[in-house]
């Protein structure tokens, strides 16, 4: 009871006038479950539909006895896809299957794609007005393939559509803090980019914080491969499922927060953008303000030492590939 109070007091301290009806797609999963648990001590939730193709009524039954106003529902299987999504305001989809030691993101891309690619067709034909929220690896890949699929159905809003890279911003911000004795609470990072590898670009030099070289050559790459870090560290079982659950509901959180009218949000994330355009890459990550229809304003990249300018040549490299990978997964079908 405490903690639900304690974990509702940080995310608002006001109490929603009016909630929207968030759905989680792969409700039943290692982010799904954790995820879903935190939407449901969030005040800005009203209803929240949770769709797996296993195990949902449990999972529902289970949230639903939780003190907090969200109604909560369970929806197993692909026929009732359209019950979970109708009126959804907002789409969480962290489904498919996650990395064991030895894969890149990539090498998800097969089983992945499909998944996604459905699930975003449900969405174009149950909820074409949501906000989709992409977690679903290879998030480089697979929000250009929700894009398509948005756009062939007629529905694509490019200021309704977020690849959900927090976790880098949240990984920076604890690997920073631990090295310098602060806070990491306190410790802001700009990542920009992708989420993989040489795509995720720690801008550590516009933190305010003195670095040494070694230092920050050693915290880029901890940033750009923290998530291999869970991967060995579960060793087999899967990937970052906790830290993500967290880092996807304050996403979600401020997207809310946004949607009922709150002011000056930004929050880090992956979107149709024209940062990068002019070097091919139609979606990059940097921060983004929120508003009251998805995204408001992209922000630049802003200023970058030598270093991270050769980082930021390469990351654009990657990144074009697997956003071309995406758009021909479904162009090509
Ligand atoms: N964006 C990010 O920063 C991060 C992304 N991820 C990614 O999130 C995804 C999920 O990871 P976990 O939850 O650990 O995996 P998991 O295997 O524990 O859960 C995935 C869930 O998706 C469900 N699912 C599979 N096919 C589905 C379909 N067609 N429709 C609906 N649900 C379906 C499964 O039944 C399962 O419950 C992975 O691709 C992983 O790489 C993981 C961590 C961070
Ligand atoms: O590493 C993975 O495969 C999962 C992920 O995206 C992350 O933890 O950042």
């Amino acid at each position: 009871m405490f903690a639900t109070q304690l974990f509702r007091r940080s995310f608002s301290s006001s109490v929603a006038m009016h909630g929207k009806k968030v759905a989680v797609l792969g409700a039943a999963g290692g982010i799904g479950q954790p995820l879903s648990l935190l939407l449901k001590l969030n005040p800005l939730v009203s209803e929240l539909s949770l769709y797996d193709i296993v195990n949902t009524p449990g999972v529902a039954a289970d949230l639903s006895h939780i003190n907090t106003p969200a109604k909560v529902t369970g929806h197993k299987g692909a026929e009732s896809l359209g019950e979970a999504l109708t009126g959804s305001d907002v789409i969480v989809i962290p489904a498919g299957v996650p990395r064991k030691p030895g894969m890149t993101r990539d090498d998800l891309f097969n089983t992945n794609a499909n998944i996604v690619k459905t699930l975003a067709e449900g969405a174009a034909k149950y909820a074409p007005k949501a906000h989709l929220l992409i977690i679903s690896n290879p998030v480089n890949s697979t929000v250009p393939i929700v894009a398509e699929v948005l756009k062939k159905h007629g529905v694509f809003d490019p200021a309704r559509l977020f690849g959900v890279t927090s976790l880098d911003v949240v990984r920076a911000s604890t690997f920073v803090a631990a090295i310098k004795g602060k806070n990491p609470e306190d410790v802001h990072v700009h990542v920009v980019g992708g989420h993989s590898g040489v795509t995720i670009l720690p801008l550590l030099s516009q933190t305010g914080i003195k670095f040494t070289q070694d230092e920050i050559e050693k915290l880029t790459h901890r940033i750009q491969y923290g998530g291999d870090e869970v991967v060995k560290a579960k060793d087999g079982t899967g990937s970052a499922t906790l830290s993500m659950a967290q880092a996807g509901a304050r996403f979600t959180n401020s997207l809310l927060k946004a949607l009922e009218g709150q002011k000056g949000i930004v929050e880090p994330t992956f979107v149709f953008s024209p940062v990068a355009q002019k070097e091919g890459a139609d979606f990059f990550a940097t921060n983004v303000e929120l508003g009251t229809g998805g995204v408001a304003k992209i922000h630049p990249v802003g200023p970058m030492s030598d270093y991270e300018q050769k980082l930021y040549a390469e990351a654009v490299v990657e990144l074009k590939k697997n956003i071309a990978k995406g758009v021909q997964f479904v162009k090509g079908a």
